[in-house]
This record gives C-alpha cells, sequence and structure tokens, in this order.
C-alpha cells in the first residue's frame, strides 16, 4: 500500500471543506488511520483471528466500507473454512480502485487466500447474500445516523447462525469528565504520532459534519433493537473500540 505521509491539513486553510474519501485521502490513508485510530493495527490483525471463529462453510464474508482492503486481507489470511468468500464494498472510488490493485497484488504474495470481490457501491443499497461475518471497522461513523438502525437490521437479517457482527467505532462518552479525558488522550496519541495543533484542530473541524461517533450505550441499545441478542466489546483503546455482536 502506499507510504505517503499524511499532511492533508498541514497548511492553514482559509476554509476547511468536509471531510471527503477523495484522490487526496486515498493517497496517504494508510498513514492517516495509524496514525489517527489508537490500536488500529491490532484491531485489523485480530479481526482475522475472530472472524476465523465465526466462520460458516459455504457463506460469505463482508466487509463494509472497505477503503483500501485492510481487512478484507485480514479476513483472507486467516479464514480457512470450506466454500468462504469476502465481499468488500465501498462507496468511494479512488478507494475502490486502490483496494483492487492492492488485493491482486496480494495474491501473487500469499497461497490459499479466499476468493474476494471487490464491490463500488453504498452498503444502506446492498442485497446482503446469507453472510457468516460482518466487518463493519469504522464504517457506521460515517452512515447518517437516522439510516444506522436500518443497516445493522438488514445486516442481523443476513446473518448466519453461528456467525458475528464485528464493529470497531470511535466513541463518544455520555459523562463529561470520561468524554474530555478520553478525547484529549486522543490528541495527545495524535500529537505523539507527529501531528501539530494545526492538523489536529483542522481535521476535528473537517470531521465533525460527517462523522458522528455514538456512546457504548447507544451501540449496545440499537444492536439490541436491531435483533443482535448479545454485545461483547472486545477491545477498546483509549476512545476507539470494537464490538461483537451476535445473531
Ligand atoms: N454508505 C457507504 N457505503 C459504502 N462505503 C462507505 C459508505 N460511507 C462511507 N463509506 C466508506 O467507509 C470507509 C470508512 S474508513 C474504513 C476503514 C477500513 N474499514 C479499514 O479498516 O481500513 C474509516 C475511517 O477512515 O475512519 C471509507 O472508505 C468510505 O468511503
Ligand atoms: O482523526 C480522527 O480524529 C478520527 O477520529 C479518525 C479518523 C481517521 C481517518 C479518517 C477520518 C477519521
Amino acid at each position: 500500500m502506499s507510504q505517503d505521509p499524511d499532511r492533508i491539513f498541514a497548511q492553514p486553510l482559509a476554509q476547511v471543506p468536509d471531510f471527503a474519501f477523495n484522490e487526496d485521502v486515498v493517497r496517504v490513508f494508510p498513514d492517516m488511520i495509524k496514525r489517527s485510530v489508537p490500536g488500529y493495527p491490532t484491531i485489523v490483525e485480530n479481526l482475522g483471528v475472530l472472524a476465523a471463529q465465526f466462520a460458516q462453510p459455504n457463506s460469505v464474508l463482508y466487509d463494509l466500507g472497505s477503503s483500501l482492503g485492510a481487512v478484507t486481507q485480514a479476513l483472507r489470511r486467516h479464514v480457512r473454512t470450506e466454500g468462504c468468500s469476502v465481499i468488500a464494498v465501498d462507496n468511494s472510488a479512488a478507494m475502490v480502485e486502490r483496494c483492487r490493485e492492492y488485493l491482486n497484488g496480494q495474491n501473487s504474495m500469499f497461497q490459499e487466500l479466499l476468493p474476494v470481490e471487490v464491490i463500488e457501491g453504498d452498503i444502506l443499497a446492498l442485497e446482503f447474500q446469507p453472510a457468516s461475518v460482518v466487518a463493519l471497522n469504522f464504517t457506521l461513523q460515517f452512515i447518517a445516523p437516522h439510516e444506522r438502525l436500518t443497516l445493522l437490521s438488514r445486516i442481523r437479517q443476513s446473518l448466519l447462525p453461528g456467525g458475528a457482527l464485528i464493529l470497531s467505532e470511535k466513541l463518544r462518552f455520555s459523562d463529561p469528565q470520561e468524554h474530555e479525558l478520553l478525547t484529549d488522550l486522543h490528541i495527545a496519541f495524535k500529537r505523539a504520532n507527529g501531528y501539530s495543533d494545526l492538523e489536529i484542530a483542522q481535521k476535528r473541524s473537517a470531521i465533525e459534519n460527517v462523522m458522528k461517533p455514538d456512546s457504548l450505550e447507544e451501540h449496545r441499545e440499537r444492536l439490541l433493537a436491531a435483533g443482535f441478542s448479545k454485545v461483547v466489546p472486545w477491545f477498546q483503546c483509549l476512545n476507539f473500540a470494537s464490538l461483537i455482536a451476535l445473531p
């Protein structure tokens, strides 16, 4: 994947535009997400391990909001269950183009990878096939809040017995002190990863209209309302967490 450093918000901008997954972001995305999301490499690597426990024979594994395919590749490497394949979906044309290149390149480097299909499309309009694993790795937070329950209900309907949804998100906290502490620590994490105060401030203003985090309680309630029977957090680093939701 591209090794370009993220300098998108390094210069002062007269007006900060809303964040979009365009060409410029795609070029620096691996660096951006690693330096911005505490625990991201651990989550991605372990998603493959988790998925291997839930994969059912002859079923589909979905990576929804696949970006450059990091999760798809982890699923393909770890799952050995008979007849499984991965479907990666993203609505950014720039992401999808680079994702296909990356995954094709991996085919020649590893043997025994699950087959994969990369679809350019809106996950809200997707016709789900019977699935054993669905990964929403930092994608639900970009879906309009009023669409979230419908999407999760449709995922729940497509999940096979023994399968799971794995949902990773940035969290907000209903307790103001907890929210402020973990937000400050996230800023410290970004600073330690080389982002300036200007970059941090401009990025925050770029994402505030397009990315709306929920609290852990809101996630749990909504997942139960969507028909999931059990919600188990398996990872948290600062204000970023990942949950397993069982059908
Ligand atoms: N309605 C939608 N339909 C399809 N894709 C969408 C939609 N809305 C947003 N996206 C896509 O969801 C992805 C979110 S990034 C996921 C990281 C990845 N999972 C990773 O583990 O590397 C998260 C982040 O950057 O913080 C982007 O590629 C969007 O184009
Ligand atoms: O950078 C942030 O503050 C985030 O919350 C995470 C993020 C990572 C990549 C794109 C958009 C948001």
